[in-house]
């Protein structure tokens, strides 16, 4: 059962009761175009100043990668909301209390861009999760430099359904508080792509991300996105530097009410769910 975690309470809800479609192994043979889509990935993400991106995310717990997809590509993305092939489970939030809208996860093999983007994404983020793995838990075993690896880590811990998915919101949808854990291992850190571009396809529907440090009040950031733009987002805590080594800091994420238009979102959380 995967889980993703409420604001008020620590409760595990049956995301996937509504799971259909058998599941592929992340192996499966990739789609013909996969090899141009990880070359163009690749590229794509040279352009950003890791190091920058990595004290960001060390400093504020998020960081953004400003024109990850371009408009074509998130028109793409948005439309495979209609395709029922791509996807093993469709979730209404309604009915879990998660909110109000609905979102699906892809099933294996995933389409060859977001396979692409999550492979990529995953080899420049593994060194910021290992700085943090290092600061909180160095007991913990190490993150591998290759997200291929992760996914054999996580189908030998029984997490084996794919976790990326599609999002949309229409007008007076919200998305609650939530961490997107799904089991025992997670990765630290999930990136979430703006699809529809605000002020034009909708108005409100923000992200926003809290952040709260032991014995303080919980405090809110809104995360400046525009379509194309990519977030990338600490998924349950982060290491602060105090006076007496590290402590931790919980982070949740939501979205608040679209008043107006339609939203999409990509979401790739790296460890596959239980
Ligand atoms: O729609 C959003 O901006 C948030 C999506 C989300 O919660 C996720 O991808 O985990
Ligand atoms: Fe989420």
């Amino acid at each position: 059962m995967a889980k993703r975690t409420a604001s008020a309470a620590q409760v595990a809800l049956p995301l996937d009761a509504e799971a259909s479609a058998p599941l592929l192994q992340p192996t499966a043979p990739a789609k013909p175009d996969a090899d141009g889509a990880d070359v163009a990935s690749e590229a794509s993400l040279q352009r950003y100043d890791w190091a920058a991106v990595g004290s960001e995310l060390n400093r504020q717990g998020w960081g953004l990668l400003p024109g990850l997809l371009d408009a074509a590509q998130c028109q793409q993305m948005a439309a495979m909301y209609g395709e029922a092939a791509h996807f093993r489970s469709r979730i209404q939030m309604q009915r879990h209390a998660f909110g109000r809208g609905e979102y699906q996860y892809f099933a294996y093999p995933l389409p060859a861009l977001l396979q692409a983007l999550r492979t990529a994404l995953y080899a420049r983020l593994q060194p910021v999760a290992e700085q943090w793995r290092a600061q909180l838990a160095a007991a913990a075993p190490p993150w591998p430099a290759q997200h291929a690896a992760l996914l054999a880590q996580c189908h030998a811990a029984g997490q084996r359904r794919p976790t990326p998915l599609l999002l949309r919101y229409g007008a007076g949808d919200y998305n609650c508080l939530h961490q997107d854990l799904y089991g025992a291992l997670v990765f630290p850190l999930q990136v979430i792509v703006l699809l529809s571009q605000p002020g034009e396809d909708f108005d409100g529907g923000e992200l926003v991300l809290t952040e709260q440090r032991p014995r303080m009040q919980s405090r809110v950031q809104v995360l400046p996105l525009q379509r194309g733009d990519a977030a990338i987002i600490a998924v349950r805590e982060r290491p602060v530097r105090g006076t007496r080594g590290s402590y931790r800091v919980q982070h949740r994420h939501g979205v608040s009410t679209v008043l107006r238009g339609q939203r999409h979102t990509l979401g790739i959380v790296f460890h596959d769910a239980e």
